[in-house]
Parts: structure tokens; sequence; C-alpha cells
């Protein structure tokens, strides 16, 4: 039996609903399997947990997470209870840091079933790789006087390490994909990180000469993905771009609410934690209407990481195969709860 230890952290907001939907969807998924087994043990990492702490996690908050196998979060964030930098600083970016997951990977692709708000779309199957450590989201920088003379200064961190690590992920991924790379830059505004990143690429690029690649400026870029998503296969962005390209991503597939993703430490010496693109979604939260397949999809991205991929085809064909008979949730067309999309995807997959 292949037994795998997973820390849940639901977090805040809808969180809390569609990784318990999720986590059934892997109870059944071991049960399908036979020969594989989760151990879950859930932390209350929050808002909440803030509020009465004092802390987004307690002090050796990551010495407790860092032997399990893999972490699977939902969302955090409730700026009624703490502003949003401190609490995902706090507990998602701090992750994200310190257990070295410098990766971020965010697939989007038409769903059978779902409309995409694009008016015929071409079937387009794009993966986004996040540079996940560093770049724009950064802490670096500072405020200084109050008032009409205020200023902010916010640095970006571009390490050629960093940089060129994200870059080599995604003309690898793309070697077994259609062997494009495409990078989205902004080196004609951004005067001294973009260019920076332009001649990395091109570096890199000659380590992979049977790979084709192109250069976007990130604001034509996200036209071309409203205009012609399926030209792209891989793009490597920075960490802003990944972030911003990743919901627009999520937004052509039809919901931010089915979209799944990958912080991935590539260096063994942490787990990865798998979370979904969305946020905490407080315009819906205590609804029983949150879409669960963002955080399933996400659950399938855990699987193929642990080398079960023929078992992550098999979930994400059940999940297509529900949107495919319309068992949908408000965000993309539907009138289903949860609850009720949660048991579908269970019982097809049960009958497998
Ligand atoms: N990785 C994370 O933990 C993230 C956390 N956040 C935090 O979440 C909070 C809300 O952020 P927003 O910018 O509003 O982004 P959001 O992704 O939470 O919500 C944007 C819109 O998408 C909808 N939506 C999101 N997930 C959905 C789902 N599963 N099913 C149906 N509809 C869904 C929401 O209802 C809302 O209308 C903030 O505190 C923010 O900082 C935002 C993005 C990522
Ligand atoms: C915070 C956020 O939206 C992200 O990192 O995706
Ligand atoms: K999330
Ligand atoms: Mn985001």
């Amino acid at each position: 039996m292949k037994n795998i230890k997973i820390a849940t952290i639901p977090g805040d907001g809808i969180g809390k609903e569609v990784v318990p939907a999720a986590t059934e969807v892997l109870k059944a998924v071991s049960e399908v399997h036979g020969g594989l087994a989760f151990d879950f043990t859930d932390f209350p990492y929050s808002c909440e947990y803030y509020l009465e702490h004092g802390d987004m996690m307690p002090e050796d908050g990551l010495e407790r997470l860092k032997d399990f196998d893999s972490i699977f979060l939902g969302a955090v964030g409730n700026v009624n209870l703490v502003p949003d930098h401190i609490s995902l600083w706090g507990l998602l970016i701090k992750i994200r840091r310190e257990f070295e997951q410098v990766i971020n990977i965010r697939p989007a692709k038409v769903m059978s079933g779902v409309q995409s708000p694009l008016v015929n779309p071409n079937d387009f199957d794009l993966i986004v790789v996040r540079e996940n450590s560093e770049g724009e989201y950064s802490s670096v920088g500072g405020r200084i006087y109050r008032g009409e003379d205020e200023i902010a200064i916010q640095n970006g961190i571009f390490s050629r390490k960093g940089t060129e690590r994200a870059m080599r992920f995604a003309f690898e991924l793309a070697s077994n994909r259609k062997k494009h790379v495409t990078s989205a830059t902004k080196s004609n505004g951004i005067y001294h990180s973009m260019p920076f990143w332009d001649e990395v690429f091109k570096d890199v690029s000659k380590d992979y000469p049977d790979i084709t690649t192109d250069s976007q400026h990130i604001d034509a870029l996200a036209a071309f993905f409203v205009t012609h998503p399926e030209k792209f296969d891989v793009i490597v962005a920075s960490n802003l771009f990944g972030d911003i390209l990743t919901d627009l991503g999520a937004g052509i597939m039809g919901s931010v609410g089915i979209a799944p993703a990958a912080n991935i430490n590539v260096n063994g010496k942490y787990p990865s934690m798998f979370e979904p693109v969305h946020g905490s979604a407080p315009d819906i939260i205590g609804k029983g209407i949150a879409n669960p397949i963002g955080q399933i999809w996400t659950a399938k991205m855990m699987l193929d990481h642990f080398g079960e991929e023929e078992l992550g085809t098999v979930l994400l064909d059940v999940i297509e195969s529900t949107t495919h008979d319309r068992i949908l949730t408000p965000d993309i067309g539907g009138k289903h709860t949860t609850r009720e999309v949660t048991d579908e995807i269970i019982k097809r997959l049960k009958a497998k």
C-alpha cells in the first residue's frame, strides 16, 4: 500500500467548502485504486486563526508542515479580519517561499460543457509556468512621509538563478508537449528587469534547439489570450504576469472556479503545495455554490505529482464528463451546488 501524507489547509472563505469536497473525492480515488491511501491532517491556519493567535500560523508552523508529502490548500484572505498583504504573506506566500516552491504551474483548456465567454473559441490547451519565488511579489521597498508628500517604493527582484530556473522548467515541459515556449515580457516599459528577462530567455533557449520560441509583451499577450488562445502551448512568466495571465486563462475557460494550480518544490527538500487559482470568494461564502472543480482538478495535479498520472487522467475525465452532462455550479451557468457536483464526481469515479 502506497501511503501519502497530506497536510490540508482549507484557509479562508470558500477554501473551507472546496477543500473538504476535494478531500472526499481523493478518498474515493483511493477506494477505486486499492493500493493508494491518503492520510489527511487538517490545519486551521486562516484569518480566524490570526485573530485568535496574532499570527497566520504558529511559530513552528513550517516545522509542522515540512514532513508531509504535500500540502493541499484552499485559499487565504478575509479583508474583514486581516489586511490581505498580512494574511497572504503570513501563510500562502510564506509557504511558497520557505518551502522553495519556486514554480507555479497552471493549465487552462476548453472544458466540455463549459461555455467559454469567447464566442466560438478554438480548442485551446495551454499551461503557464509562473516564477513563484521572487519577481514583482516582493517585500523589498518602503514608504516614507505621509499625506501629500507620501512616497511608496516597491522593488521587483529578478535573480538569474530564479529566472533561469523558471525558464528551464518551461522548456522541459514544452519538450513533452508541442515544443514551443512563449515568454511573457514587458521590456518596452520596464527598464531593468524585463530586458534582463529577455536576455536570460535567449540564453536558455540556446540549450533547447528543438524548441521554438516567441516573446510577447504582456499587454499584447493578454489580448492574444482572448483572440487566439489556441496559438499558445507553454508560456513562461514572472510572478505577477503569471498571476494575471492565469486568472485570464481561467476566465476564458469559463470561470476562475475551475482553474487548478501546483506550487512545485523542485529540489525535493520540502513538500510541494497544491491550491487552485482562485481566492476565498467572499461574495459567495456559505451559499453552498462554490465550484469545487478548481480544487478537485488541483487534486489531479497532486496525483500526477506523485506519479499517479493514469489515475489523474481518470479523475480529469470524470470531472469533464460531469461538466459535459451539465452538472454545473452557477459560476459556469448551472444551478447545481458544491455538494451535488462533488457527489456526482464521486459517484462517477466509483463506477469506473
Ligand atoms: N491563492 C490564494 O489563496 C488567493 C487568495 N486571494 C484572496 O481571496 C480574497 C478574494 O479575492 P478576489 O480577488 O475576489 O478573488 P477570488 O478568486 O476569490 O474571486 C473572484 C471572483 O471569482 C469567484 N470565484 C472564485 N472562486 C470561485 C469558485 N470556486 N466557484 C465560484 N466562483 C468563484 C468569486 O465569487 C468572485 O466573484 C482576497 O482576500 C484575496 O487576497 C485571491 C487570489 C488567490
Ligand atoms: C495571491 C494570488 O492571487 C496568487 O498568488 O495567485
Ligand atoms: K488558492
Ligand atoms: Mn492569483
